[in-house]
């Protein structure tokens, strides 16, 4: 996206970037759901700039989030996220596509709560099982059952990540379509809940 592509899409969603004012929209979700697709193609819709949490840890890091996992174990990585996570939201509004762990946590979610509309991406376990065989570089999944993980994390989770502003549910459809949707529904939470930072 150009600068001036992305000044044409500011002025399409004028109401909506003034109902945000500096809040940053927050996507979170499970591996596979499609934080870092549709946080990005959201980004270049309403021209604001896009941050995804994973790779900016992979980035401070300079390192895999396979081998920061194998380094220093989960617990250093999810340190590790909460405090980028925190910095990224000092400042806004922009596109924040989270790790699919990270709103588990206490501290990222008032974080988040405080300088943030987050949106659940919600999946069902076929689709997110479809999704995440594509690619190896969730070392949560590199187990002999990933579907048995992702069943159990969809129990652990789901009733967590319910608790963010907005829900959309994915489907099979294509990413433009899934954008729209959340792009709406944004719309209507903003309109609905009036408050502007
Ligand atoms: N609506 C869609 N249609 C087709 N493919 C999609 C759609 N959404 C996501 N994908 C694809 O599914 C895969 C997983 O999506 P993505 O990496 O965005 O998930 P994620 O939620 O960011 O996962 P993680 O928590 O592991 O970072 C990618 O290959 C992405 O291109
Ligand atoms: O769901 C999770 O706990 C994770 C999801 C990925 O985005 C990465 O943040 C990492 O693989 C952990
Ligand atoms: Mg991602």
């Amino acid at each position: 996206m150009n600068a001036q592509q992305a000044s044409a899409n500011r002025t399409n969603h004028a109401d909506l970037l003034q109902k945000l004012g500096q809040r940053s929209i927050v996507f979170v979700g499970l591996m596979g759901a499609g934080k870092t697709a549709i946080g990005r193609k959201v980004a270049s819709a309403l021209g604001l700039p896009f941050i995804d949490s994973d790779h900016e840890i992979e980035g401070v890091s300079r390192m895999s989030i396979p081998e920061l996992f194998a380094a220093y174990g989960e617990p250093e990585f999810r340190a590790l996220e909460q405090r980028v996570i925190a910095r990224i939201l000092e400042t806004g509004p922009k596109i924040l596509s989270t790790g699919g762990g990270a709103y588990m946590n206490e501290e990222t979610r008032a974080a988040i709560a405080a300088h943030g509309v987050s949106v659940w991406l919600k999946a069902d376990l076929d689709l997110l099982m479809e999704r995440v065989s594509k690619k190896q570089n969730r070392p949560l999944l590199r187990d002999p059952d990933p579907r048995g993980v992702l069943s159990r994390l969809i129990d652990e989770r789901y009733p967590v990540y319910a608790q963010a502003d907005i829900t959309v549910a994915t489907r099979d459809e294509t990413k433009e379509v899934i954008s729209s949707e959340v792009i709406e529904a944004i719309t209507h939470h903003l309109k609905s809940s009036g408050k502007v930072d």
